[in-house]
C-alpha cells in the first residue's frame, strides 16, 4: 500500500467523488456497487476505480460488489480529520455567501464557522448562517474557533494580502477562488479554483468537436 499521507491529488479528488456517489446510492437503498458501476457513473474505467481503492488498502469487492457503507467509512478515514476541521470564508460577497450557504451541513467533518469582510454593512452580522467579523479580528477568531482552513472569495486585488494574513495567523490550507495565483509557504496547502479556466477548457473541447 502507498503511504496514505502521500496519495496523488487526483486520487483524493476521486475518493471525494466516489463517496458522494456512494452516499447517493445508500440514500436510494442500494447497499452494494460494483467497480464497473462506480466507474460508469464517473466516466472512468473500473481499473482506475480499483487502482484508487487499492492505494487506500481497500480491495474487498464481494460477489455483490463493494459494500457502500463500509467503503464510505474507509474513504472517511482517509479524507476526514478525526474530530473535524473548521473553515473560514474571507470576503462575504456574492460568491462567499453562495459558498457558505451551499456548503454548510454537507460534510459533518468540515464546517464553515466564521466569515470575514471589511465592509461595515457586513461586519458584525450573521450572513448565510455564520458570524461575519472584521478582518482586524482574524487572529483572535481563528484562534478561538480553532480554524485551520480558509476560503478566499475577496476581490482579486486583495488576494495576496489576504493570503499573507491567513498564513500569519497559522491557517494550514487555503482554497483560492480569486483569479490571482498565490504563493504560500510549503507548510500551507493551496488549491486554486478558477472557473474561467474550467470554462475555457470546456470551450476548447467544444471547439475541437466543431472542427471534426
Ligand atoms: N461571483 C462568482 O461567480 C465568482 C466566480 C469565480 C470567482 N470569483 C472570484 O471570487 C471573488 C469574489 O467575487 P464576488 O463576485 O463574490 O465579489 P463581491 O464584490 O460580491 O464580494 C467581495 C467581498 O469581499 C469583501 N472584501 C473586500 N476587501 C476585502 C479584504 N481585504 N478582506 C476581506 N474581505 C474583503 C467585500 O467587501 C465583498 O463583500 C473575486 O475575486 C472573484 O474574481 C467570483
Amino acid at each position: 500500500m502507498m503511504n496514505l499521507a502521500n496519495l496523488p491529488e487526483r486520487t483524493i479528488e476521486r475518493l471525494s467523488e466516489y463517496r458522494r456517489t456512494l452516499l447517493n446510492c445508500l440514500a436510494k437503498g442500494k447497499t452494494h456497487i460494483y467497480s464497473h458501476e462506480l466507474a460508469g457513473l464517473h466516466n472512468i474505467t473500473a481499473v482506475q476505480v480499483r487502482r484508487d481503492l487499492m492505494l487506500i488498502g481497500y480491495s474487498s469487492m464481494k460477489k455483490k460488489g463493494y459494500d457502500a457503507q463500509e467503503l464510505i467509512k474507509v474513504i472517511g478515514e482517509i479524507l476526514d480529520h478525526e474530530i473535524g476541521l473548521n473553515v473560514a470564508v474571507i470576503g462575504m460577497g456574492n460568491l462567499g455567501r453562495a459558498i457558505t450557504a451551499y456548503f454548510n451541513g454537507k460534510r459533518p467533518k468540515l464546517n464553515i464557522v466564521a466569515a470575514f469582510d471589511v465592509d461595515p454593512n457586513k461586519v458584525d452580522r450573521v450572513i448565510s448562517g455564520v458570524n461575519c467579523y472584521h478582518m482586524k479580528e482574524l487572529e483572535k477568531v481563528v484562534e478561538r474557533n480553532d480554524i485551520s482552513i480558509a476560503i478566499i472569495s475577496s476581490p482579486p486585488e486583495t488576494a495576496s494580502q489576504v493570503a499573507e494574513q491567513l498564513v500569519a495567523v497559522g491557517i494550514k490550507g487555503i482554497l483560492n477562488f480569486t483569479t490571482i495565483p498565490l504563493v504560500v509557504p510549503d507548510t500551507v496547502y493551496l488549491e486554486e479554483y478558477d472557473m474561467i479556466t474550467s470554462m475555457e477548457k470546456v470551450a476548447y473541447f467544444v471547439k475541437q468537436a466543431y472542427a471534426r
